[in-house]
Order: structure tokens, then C-alpha cells, then sequence
């Protein structure tokens, strides 16, 4: 299907709106202010190399009402713009380098060549390069400095993080899941149970994971994937008390998705109810870290309920990690005709599956029987809910599903076949990551052979969408996590072809982040799947280098497949 005769009709009426009053976090007097220094910026140096987030991410020397009021006293040309020499007077005197309130952190567990590292890569460059990659923990390894909340972005966070790398100067939810990947394989067992304290503060404290460790990010989670980081660790480490701490907040974690406008209640085609969830960020305004951004992108609509809508739509969006997607939009060279809220995901069921079942490992571990009982209910019945809704055993694939126009919010819905998008996107391929449909003999057969035809499946990895939209979260760009939940998937299932598919795509990506980081010297947020060694782009941020998720998935990669003495790893 082409994605023009896949969309129906209904996926094209616009009239879905969820009401926008209400589950708004309210954002705070240093937001508002770092936003009007932000826009100023953008006045002053104009938009080359220019990055919003930059601002928000730098702290304050003196209290709110003292920097407010020498901002307020800059000299204004004509215009009402700052001249750069002012505003960068008042950079230099007012406010901390962005990132100064993370200082680097030496983790305590890192050892140059681990006991038994890699023990199955033989040929030499390749263990000298993973070495090289497993020693990037260092760089990216911070703890917070400071906990003064009215002069700083930042959250404070009980233990040492890791870092994504470059403008991601803090932690992020679902990038955390892979860091910890790289760290088991690295055997840094206490950097990564850091990692997973950390997450359950931040739930403890906010009632949500948020998007990211910063102020202007608790308006939005990201895809859900504490149960999965605690499951690793407790799997290799067998640490109870951790799992003990971990339990409540994973129990409130899952109340925070199934709850609210984050669940919708649907029946399918024979009548029967079900209960999925979707992205829905507690926010209708610009993200702060990029509110000059989404202003301009909002600057075409013609009135503040559309605006409204839109920006829920955006940080919905962020809430998903895909940021941005032809995936969400209606028209895929239009930003302002995302629906995210609009559509019931097939990647969020398929984590959120994923927490009920380990929801049901860990209290089986820590002998808390109700809890088993209660989740091995939940997952059966989003088990369920996800073949009745999502899978389409034609094509062999999970899809997303689009709320058809008329419902509000809230009501229930009426599942029709033409609801589901049948454009190729690599998320709809993510469920066989879960154990209840990798064991399927049917399940893995099919999903193997559409894979192989979707088009997907590029020289250096998966690709994740078929269309070039210039949105990061699509063609040509290739993602770590995706690459891992995919291969991890299909190498556990029971299926040899399977197994073998897994085992060419790690090798491919391997490949191309060997390359890229022999050239560059570095590793980077995302690739170009078209050809091996090629850098991914897009987006509205400069492309990243560091980088965290990208370092777990080769060392997991490596952990999982080896490399054998006489195989070159050049593309
Ligand atoms: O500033 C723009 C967006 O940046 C983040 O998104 C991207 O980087 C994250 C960190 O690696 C990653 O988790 C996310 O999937 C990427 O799209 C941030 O998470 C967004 O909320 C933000 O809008």
C-alpha cells in the first residue's frame, strides 16, 4: 500500500480534538524567564547554529528578581533587539554555562578491560574499539552540583548519571534503558542500579518519569521502560533491595499510563472491549527548550485553540521519543497537522506489555503473589487487545490506529480496519521485542517474512520509516534502540530464520558504527541505514555525538553476537 491509499478517511478528518482544558503543568517563573532570554537570543544572533535548549540549560548567578531586572535594562536597538555585545555582556554576568551544574563524575565501577569482557569478540580491532567505546562511559558519566531549584533547569537527582552526550546534558527516561544495556555488558553494575535509583526518585517525586531530568521536561514522560532497565539489573545482579525500591514506583508507573487521557477504551470488530493507551503530554503550550521553534511552527495557525492543540500535539510527539515522525502527521510535509494524541500506538502497547510482564517476573521474585495475580491479568488482556486492535495478520505486522474523527477524547471507540496505518514504519515490527508474541512459532514466520519486504531493511540497518520527510524519525535515518529491539527480539525467538535476520542486522549496524567512528572519532545519536558509515541528519537540532544509547546497543550487540577472529568488520 501506498502511504496516500493506506490513510482513510477518517485518518484524514482533523476534527479529533482532545479538550484543552486542564492537565496543564504549571511552568515556573525561571522557565518563563529563560524563554524570554531565549527568544532575545534568536532576536539578537539571528537563527544560524542556533539552539534554544542552550538557553534553558543555563543557570543564574544571582536570584530571579536580580537577573530579571538587569535583563529588563539591557539596551534595546529600534527594534526591541539586545545588540550582541549587551546581550552577551549579560550572558557573561548573569548566568553559568549551560551544563556547568552537572560537573564530571569518575564512576567508581569502571575498569579500563573488565574481568571477561566481550569474551566473545576475537579479532583484535574489534575489542580494542569496544574497549574504546566501553571508555566513553567516563566522558559521559556527571553528578548534579547544585540544588537550588529557583536559579537552575536542572533536577537534582540522588546518584551519578550517564549523560546522552553533547546538548543532552542530562538524563533522559528511555535513552536510559540502552545506556544501562552498555553498562551490564561493561559489568559497571553500580553506575547502572544509579541509573535505575535515579528513575525512581524521579517517579517518587513528580508522580511521572519525566522526558528528561530537567524542569521544563516534567510536562511529559517518554516511552516507558523502568521495569525493563530494573528486570536487567536485577538479572544480573539479584540485588532484592533493589527490586523492594523499585516495585511501588513501577506499580504508580503503571497507574500513570493506564489512567487519565493516556488510556482509551475501544471495541473491536466483534463487540468486545479493550483498554490501549496512547502519547498524551500533560501540556498545551511551546516546549520551553524550544519554544521559539514550535512558536514559529504554530505561527500559521489562526487562532490560540488550534495553536493550543498543536502544542499538545508537539510535546505529545517528544513524549513518544519519535521527535518527529511522519508517523504522527496527517500531512507529512505539514508540522502543524500532527495528531499524535489521535493515535494508539502500537510501540507504547507493546512496552507497556512488556512492564505488566515484568511487573509479573519481579513480584514473583520479591514473592508478592496479588501482584503477580493482578499484572498476569493486565498482560493477558493487553495481549489481547494488541491482536484485536493493532496486529493485521494479512500483512504480518502491528499497526498504529488512528481514532477515527467523531469521538471525543475520552468516550469509547469502535475499531474499523481502514483506522490502521499501514505505512511501514519500524515500530510496527517492536512487539516481537516481547516475549508473549517472540514464542509465537506463527507470529515470528510471519513477522519475518514481511520484514524482509517492507522495504525497511537498508545496507546499514533498519531504516525507520520509508518516507525522506527531513523529520529525524524517519527514512534514512536509522536509530540504535529500534535496531535493538528488533534483533533482541527475533535472535530470542525459536525461529532459525529469525535468529539469522537478527544476527545479519547487528552485524550491518556494528559495521556502520565502526566506520563512522574510525572516521569521526567519535559515535553519533543516530545513522543514515542507506550506506555503511554514513552519519544520520534531519530534525531541528545539529546531529549528536557521544552518544549514549548508540555505545549500549554496540556493546550489547557485541555481548550477545561476538565477533568472530576472521571476520573484518570494514564496511
Ligand atoms: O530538543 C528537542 C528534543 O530533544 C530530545 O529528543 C531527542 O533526543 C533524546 C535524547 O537522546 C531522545 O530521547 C529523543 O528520542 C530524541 O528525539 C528530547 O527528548 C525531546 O523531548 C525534545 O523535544
Amino acid at each position: 500500500n501506498s502511504p496516500s491509499t493506506a490513510m482513510s478517511s477518517s485518518i484524514a478528518n482533523p476534527s479529533l480534538k482532545c479538550p484543552d482544558s486542564g492537565l496543564i503543568k504549571p511552568s515556573t517563573p525561571l522557565i518563563e524567564f529563560l524563554e524570554r532570554v531565549q527568544s532575545m537570543a534568536l532576536a539578537t544572533f539571528g537563527d544560524r547554529d542556533f539552539d534554544p535548549k542552550l538557553y534553558m540549560d543555563m543557570s543564574l548567578k544571582f536570584d530571579l528578581g536580580k537577573t530579571n531586572w538587569a535583563f529588563e535594562r539591557l539596551p534595546r536597538l529600534g527594534s526591541g533587539v539586545v545588540p550582541a555585545r549587551a546581550f552577551e555582556g549579560f550572558v557573561r554576568g548573569y548566568m553559568n554555562e549551560a551544563g556547568s551544574d552537572l560537573v564530571r563524575h569518575d564512576p567508581g565501577d569502571y575498569v579500563a578491560v573488565p574481568e571477561g569482557f566481550l569474551s566473545r569478540v576475537e579479532r583484535g580491532e574489534v575489542r580494542s574499539w569496544a574497549l574504546e567505546v566501553h571508555s566513553l562511559w567516563r566522558n559521559l558519566s556527571r553528578r548534579v552540583a547544585v540544588e537550588e531549584p529557583e536559579l537552575h533547569t536542572l533536577l537534582w537527582l540522588p546518584e551519578p548519571v550517564m549523560v546522552p552526550g553533547s546538548r543532552f546534558r542530562e538524563v533522559y527516561y528511555w535513552d536510559s534503558y540502552w545506556v544501562i544495556r552498555g553498562l551490564l555488558a561493561g559489568k559497571m553494575y553500580d553506575t547502572a542500579k544509579s541509573m535505575v535509583y535515579n528513575l525512581i526518585y524521579l517517579m517518587d517525586t513528580y508522580g511521572i518519569i519525566p522526558n528528561g531530568a530537567r524542569a521544563y521536561y516534567i510536562n511529559r514522560s517518554q516511552p516507558p521502560l523502568l521495569s525493563g532497565m530494573v528486570l536487567e539489573v536485577y538479572n544480573r545482579t539479584g540485588d532484592l533491595a533493589l527490586l523492594e525500591k523499585a516495585l511501588p514506583a513501577l506499580l504508580k508507573e503503571h497507574n500513570f499510563w493506564n489512567s487519565g487521557t493516556h488510556k482509551v477504551d475501544i471495541d473491536d470488530a466483534d463487540g468486545r472491549k479493550h483498554s490501549l493507551n496512547r502519547y498524551f503530554a500533560l501540556w498545551n503550550e511551546p516546549r520551553p527548550e524550544t519554544s521559539t521553534i514550535d512558536i514559529e511552527s504554530a505561527s500559521k495557525l489562526s487562532n490560540d485553540s488550534e495553536k493550543r492543540h498543536f502544542y499538545r500535539e508537539l510535546a505529545s510527539a517528544a513524549e513518544s521519543g519519535w521527535d518527529f515522525s511522519s508517523r504522527w502527521m496527517r500531512n507529512q510535509s505539514d508540522i502543524t497537522t500532527l495528531a499524535t494524541t489521535s493515535i494508539i500506538p502500537v510501540d507504547l502497547n507493546a512496552y507497556i506489555l512488556k512492564m505488566e510482564l515484568d511487573i509479573v517476573s519481579l513480584a514473583r521474585a520479591s514473592r508478592k503473589k496479588h501482584v503477580v495475580e493482578q499484572f498476569l491479568e493486565a498482560s493477558g488482556r493487553r495481549e489481547k487487545a494488541i491482536k484485536a486492535i493493532l496486529w493485521n495478520d494479512e500483512m504480518g505486522q502491528w499497526l498504529d490506529y488512528w481514532l477515527s474523527g467523531t469521538n471525543s477524547c475520552v468516550e469509547g471507540h469502535k475499531w474499523e480496519a481502514c483506522n490502521q496505518n499501514q505505512n511501514a514504519f519500524v515500530s510496527n515490527f517492536i512487539p516481537i521485542w516481547i516475549e508473549s508474541f517472540r514464542t509465537d512459532e506463527a507470529t515470528v514466520k510471519k513477522v519475518v517474512t514481511s520484514l524482509k519486504s517492507s522495504g525497511l531493511l537498508c545496507d546499514a540497518g533498519i531504516a525507520t520509516s520509508l518516507s525522506n520527510t527531513g523529520q529525524q524519525w524517519d527514512y534514512p535515518n536509522g536509530w540504535a534502540p529500534l535496531q535493538h529491539m528488533i534483533v533482541e527480539g527475533l535472535a530470542k525467538s525459536n525461529s532459525h530464520e529469525a535468529k539469522s535476520l537478527a544476527e545479519d542486522i547487528a552485524v550491518r549496524w556494528i559495521k556502520t558504527n565502526y566506520a563512522t567512528y574510525q572516521k569521526t572519532g567519535t559515535m553519533h545519536e543516530k545513522y543514515d541505514v542507506q550506506a555503511c558509515g554514513r552519519i544520520g541528519g534531519g530534525g531541528e537540532y545539529k546531529p549528536q555525538t557521544g552518544f549514549g544509547w548508540s555505545n549500549g546497543v554496540v556493546l550489547s550487540f557485541l555481548e550477545d553476537f561476538g565477533w568472530p577472529r576472521d571476520c573484518k568488520i570494514d564496511c
